[in-house]
């Protein structure tokens, strides 16, 4: 378990992250998701002591991460995929690693097998493409088994087979009860990936939740029903917490009532369907809603929450 409180950090007069109070479960994949400049590196800077909170608290497990007693052990990182010695290959940089922090040499070859490595493992990791560098940087974090992995953009440079690859390494990983919290300005692959979110524009916080909740909480859904009886299914489907919208002659927009009630509701009055579609709005569509909120309100916090 991850958990910010109240977590401030600025430098001179520029504010990176301000008020910050999120909590990231285990057993699940969250999403740690903002635009460029948000304050996400810098959260994760101070989530694992590489920075300094001006004010607040960032813990794991209730701990600061550098008052854990083996720190690579509990918590697995991925900050910065170029990070190893160009003329290292991928099997000598983990183990050096796992030499320097006690862990056992059999766990090179189980994760350089586990993220897809094992046929380049003793090829030179300056040659290696973002997506291979990534991959190393994964195997990296998850050398020491740790309860909680933390990955900065872990999604930059994987093609498409990469990401469903990550995504699911990272739900057997969540399944087994650990940590997972990855950062990403990539909303629709994070939307394929992350089970939570916490979303951040300008250093505050705009959003928490499912993903699900994070889209409604932007954008109800809603049914698109059309019908030759468009008037008659609108009088009929009336109600002090549904809205029919009339978009053309045969079209209708229903927010509150699930596309089954509608079907019942027509079935009753014999009134004939032609389509009815559940309607939901993108993460990337709700995303570009909730940070042009936070630019509109002065204190977007409150807006969503
Ligand atoms: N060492 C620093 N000194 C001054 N300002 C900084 C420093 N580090 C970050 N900032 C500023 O803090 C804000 C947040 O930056 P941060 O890198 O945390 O955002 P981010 O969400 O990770 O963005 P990106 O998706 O581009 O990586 C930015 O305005 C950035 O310019």
């Amino acid at each position: 378990m991850i958990v910010a409180q109240h977590l401030t950090k600025r430098y001179g007069d520029r504010t990176a992250v301000e008020d910050l109070s999120f909590t990231v479960r285990p057993g699940v994949v969250t999403g740690f998701l903002g635009p460029n400049g948000a304050g996400k590196s810098t959260t994760l800077r101070m989530l694992v002591g590489l920075d300094h909170p001006t004010s607040g608290r960032i813990t794991v497990d209730g701990r600061r991460y550098t008052d854990l007693p083996d720190p690579m052990r509990h918590v697995g990182l991925l900050i910065d995929a170029k990070a190893v010695h160009r003329g290292r290959s991928a099997h000598d940089h983990l183990l050096a690693l796992a030499q320097t922090h006690n862990i056992p040499t059999a766990r090179v070859r189980e994760v350089l097998d586990l993220v897809g490595l094992g046929p380049v493992a003793h090829k030179r990791a300056g040659g290696f493409s973002l997506g291979m560098a990534q991959r190393l940087g994964i195997a990296a974090a998850l050398l020491g088994d740790p309860q909680v992995l933390v990955l900065d953009e872990p999604v930059n440079g994987l093609d498409p087979d990469g990401v469903l690859w990550l995504r699911r390494l990272l739900a057997g990983y969540a399944a087994r009860g650990r940590t997972v919290f990855l950062s990403s300005h990539l909303m629709s692959e994070l939307s394929l990936i992350a089970d939570d979110l916490v979303v951040i524009g300008q250093g505050r916080l705009l959003a928490e939740g499912t993903v699900s909740d994070v889209i409604s909480s932007v954008a109800p859904e809603s049914v698109r029903v059309v019908t030759p009886e468009a008037p008659a299914l609108a009088a009929a489907l009336q109600a002090a917490d549904t809205t029919v919208t009339l978009e053309d002659a045969e079209t209708l927009d229903v927010q509150g009532r699930s596309a089954r009630e509608i079907g019942q509701i027509a079935s009753a009055r014999r009134i004939p369907l032609y389509e009815l579609t559940p309607r939901r709005i993108t993460l990337e569509e709700a995303f570009m809603q909730i940070t042009r909120n936070a630019v509109e309100y002065a204190t977007p916090g409150e807006a969503l929450r």
